[in-house]
């Protein structure tokens, strides 16, 4: 049944119309044939005015929609297929092996009903011959979401029994909000901080200037970026990897093409719908790409807005629970959760290696998600599917599974009468080492990324406990991955390996780690721990609009067997994905944050040097066409930062709303005793090192270069173990 929505989430209140019945969807009755025959040729007509006409009241009729969605969903379908069809000659070097989206994204489910509600919404618009542009889109969104799909059509259309989840996590995160169990769980809508900004007022990408002309190109931009990175002295490349690591906690942008392909090889030139697979075109004289045909990318499932499945313009699906919660160590899945257990004594599976006293993450069975696997070295597997994008980052896995196992055997010495119960042993854990990530993400990761001062204001709060906001909304903000939390600009092109003590082993290219498992198993080279070590001394690349080469140019080489060189650009994805997602520039984000809209680039100078302004004007023809990730990649750094006010803005809410809008938040009262949460603030994150690697010196502070003066080198032999006292 189609209905009318009263209230929508974003908190806009929606006006009743009274035109939309409610009827019964019977598929079977429907027949295919597009009903729709009014004439399209007409001139456009202006929104709002468009709508109020005759012909709206027929378009909107229910059984209208009901035959023009069903005919969509049967279109989308076949283009899906046929793009893999298409692709399937293709080489696959699967970085990335999606777990098989389940209930929300099935055919006739979640991520291809939304697809498909976002072209009838284009069809009507087009329909009543509105004229549309990207500063429509919120109020053309505001429009078509008084529709509502037939329940029959919605994955959210009955509320899960929380009941028994009021303690624990689950995987996905439903029931986090007990008011709102979906918000937050994966496979549901990243949320906005402002209203898309499409071409066509729906869903096609930013293109065209304010001034009318077209917008340059993604790679055409990247490639006005310099490779020529300096370090940034203040920090090291473990926190480098781990925010790697804690973004791919919060954010999964699902590719459409989800058949276990990379961005690189899961659309081809070739490819004929550009809503599904973005293509890249590059210029003959590019310096690093001529002769490259062009850059593909699949498109991001979509999602519905929000749990009310209306029509509406064009939202990206989140694969993985939104909440800090650890979802890389233990899945997002409830299959791929339970495939990465041990099942027994509450353990999660590990590989063990002759080599090392530690363990491995285990290998995937049927894994492709490196380039390099044998059948004894395959690619990890674990509760993410870009586990193995770069060895550091499977290293920072490895701790946590290490951990993980290390303390479910303490709590079962503690607690003889658990011995035989799985279940409980691991949700005690899996409560324990996420409350953990919490501590050191938002104690030691944010405030160098943003400044103790933004930190501070954003999430901080007095006292041992803090207070859950349950009108928080516990999601992640599209601008925020897509964007703002995109930090390839500290990304290094070179790796130390050195040994437990510290000692240089060597140093490796990115190239030689991404995708790449061989490192890993590398015994004689202790495998994951000698790059976490060589993690703590390499310093970062500094906050800026240079990039490594490796991630800028050489993204994912590959040689086909005609000798033919293949490269990405992580830069020109990241602005490409953005118009994507409907990510509106760098100006909406100023005005949000409390800055002056600029009108001409000299109005930027309160957030970034003349000569990154001058740079941004000999790129972009307008201040409002600057795309937000290459604006703030040119601020000045905010104090004791390194990123710029925007940035900190976005990424500030983001960590604002991952706290007070998670009811499990470990520094929650109720989550934890003062006891319990004492122990925890004292198992410091140096001492969690020296516990999870053979590593055996490690500084104050891990995130940030030994230094005899600030960040003194402390023993592992002197770590106390976690106190487990207040758990007995
Ligand atoms: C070590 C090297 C890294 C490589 C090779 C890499 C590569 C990539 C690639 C290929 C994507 C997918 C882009 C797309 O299709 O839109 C991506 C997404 C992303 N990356 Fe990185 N990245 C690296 C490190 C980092 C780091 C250090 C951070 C932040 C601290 C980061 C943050 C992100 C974010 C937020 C996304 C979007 C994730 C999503 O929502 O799905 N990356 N990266
Ligand atoms: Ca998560």
């Amino acid at each position: 049944q189609w209905s009318t929505v009263q209230q929508t989430q974003r908190g806009l209140p929606v006006q009743q119309i009274s035109l939309v019945k409610t009827i019964g969807f019977t598929p079977n009755t429907l027949n295919n044939r597009f009903i729709l025959q009014n004439d399209i040729s007409r001139s456009r007509i202006p929104f709002p005015q468009c709508i109020s006409s005759e012909q709206s009241q027929v378009l909107l009729n229910p059984s209208t929609l009901q035959k023009l969605l069903h005919q969509k969903l049967q279109e989308e379908e076949r283009k899906l297929k046929q793009e893999r069809v298409r692709n399937d000659g293709l080489k696959n070097n699967d970085i990335m092996d999606f777990d098989a989206i389940q209930l929300r994204a099935d055919a006739l489910n979640g991520a291809l009903v939304a697809r498909a509600a976002t072209k009838v919404s284009a069809e009507i618009m087009s329909q009543l011959g509105c004229e549309t542009n990207s500063t429509l889109t919120e109020r053309i969104d505001r429009f078509l979401r008084r529709v509502r799909l037939p329940p029959s059509l919605c994955a959210f259309n009955t509320n899960p029994d929380c009941s028994g989840f009021t303690r624990f996590r689950t995987i996905t995160g439903v029931c986090n909000n007990l008011e709102r169990p979906y918000e937050g769980s994966s496979q549901t809508a990243y949320t906005r901080l402002l209203p898309a900004a499409y071409d066509d007022g729906i869903s096609k990408p930013r293109s065209r200037s304010v001034l009318g002309g077209p917008l340059p190109a993604c790679r055409q931009i990247s490639v006005t970026m310099s490779s020529k990175p300096v370090f940034d002295t203040s920090f090291n490349n473990l926190f480098v990897g781990y925010g790697q690591f804690l973004v791919h906690d919060i954010s999964l942008a699902t590719p459409v093409t989800d058949s276990g392909r990379t961005p690189v090889s899961s659309c081809s030139c070739s490819s004929q719908d550009h809503d599904m697979c973005t293509i890249m075109e590059i210029s003959s004289n590019d310096p690093f790409m001529a002769g490259q045909k062009c850059m593909t990318m699949p498109a991001t499932a979509q999602a519905f807005t929000d749990q009310q499945c209306t029509l509406g313009v064009k939202d990206q699906m989140n694969g993985n629970s939104h909440y800090i919660d650890l979802s890389v160590t233990y899945g997002s899945t409830k299959k791929t959760a339970v495939g990465l257990r041990a099942g027994r004594d509450g353990f999660l599976k590990t590989a063990k290696k002759s080599w090392s006293k530690f363990e491995i993450p285990p290998g995937q069975r049927e894994g492709k998600s490196c380039t390099d696997s044998t059948e004894t070295q395959k690619c990890f597997a674990g509760g993410d599917s870009r586990l193995m994008e770069n060895v550091l980052l499977s290293g920072i896995q490895a701790q946590w599974l290490r951990i993980h196992n290390l303390f479910a055997k303490k709590m079962a010495e503690i607690h003889p009468e658990w011995k035989n119960n799985d279940d409980v042993l691991y949700d005690e854990t899996k409560k324990i080492s996420s409350a953990l990530h919490q501590r050191y993400t938002y104690d030691f990761w944010l405030p160098i990324l943003i400044g103790k001062q933004a930190t501070q204001q954003y999430t901080g709060d007095s006292g041992l406990f803090s207070r859950y906001d349950p009108n928080v909304r516990g999601v992640v903000i599209n601008e925020a991955v897509t964007a703002a939390l995109r930090l390839h600009t500290l990304v290094r092109d070179l790796y130390t390996r050195c040994t437990p003590q510290a000692k240089l082993i060597d140093q490796v290219w990115l190239h030689d780690i991404l995708a790449k498992s061989k490192l890993a198993y590398d015994g004689a080279n202790n495998g994951v721990d000698s790059l976490l070590c060589g993690a703590l001394y390499d310093y970062g690349f500094a906050g800026d609009a240079n990039f490594g080469q490796d991630i800028h140019h050489r993204l994912f080489e590959t040689t086909t067997k005609t000798g033919e060189v293949k490269r990405h650009d992580i830069v020109a994805i990241n602005i490409c994905r953005a118009r994507e997602h409907g990510i509106p520039g760098y100006n909406a984000f100023r005005e949000l944050c409390g800055l002056r809209r600029a009108s001409r680039f000299e109005d930027f100078a309160d957030t970034m040097g003349p000569a990154n302004a001058a740079k941004l004007q000999s790129i972009y023809d307008h201040p409002e066409d600057v795309d937000l990730f290459i604006g703030m990649n040119h601020e000045n750094h905010v104090p004791g930062g390194l990123v710029g006010p925007v940035s900190a803005c976005i990424i500030g809410t983001q960590f604002r709303n991952l706290k007070y809008g998670d009811r499990l938040f470990y520094k929650h009262e109720g989550q934890f005793t003062p006891e319990q949460l004492t122990a925890i603030n004292k198992y410091t994150y140096n001492c969690f090192i020296c516990h999870s690697t053979d590593i055996e010196k490690v500084a104050l502070n891990p995130f940030k270069p030994p230094n005899d003066q600030t960040n003194p080198l402390g023993l592992c032999s002197e770590c106390p173990a976690f106190d487990f006292n207040s758990w007995r």
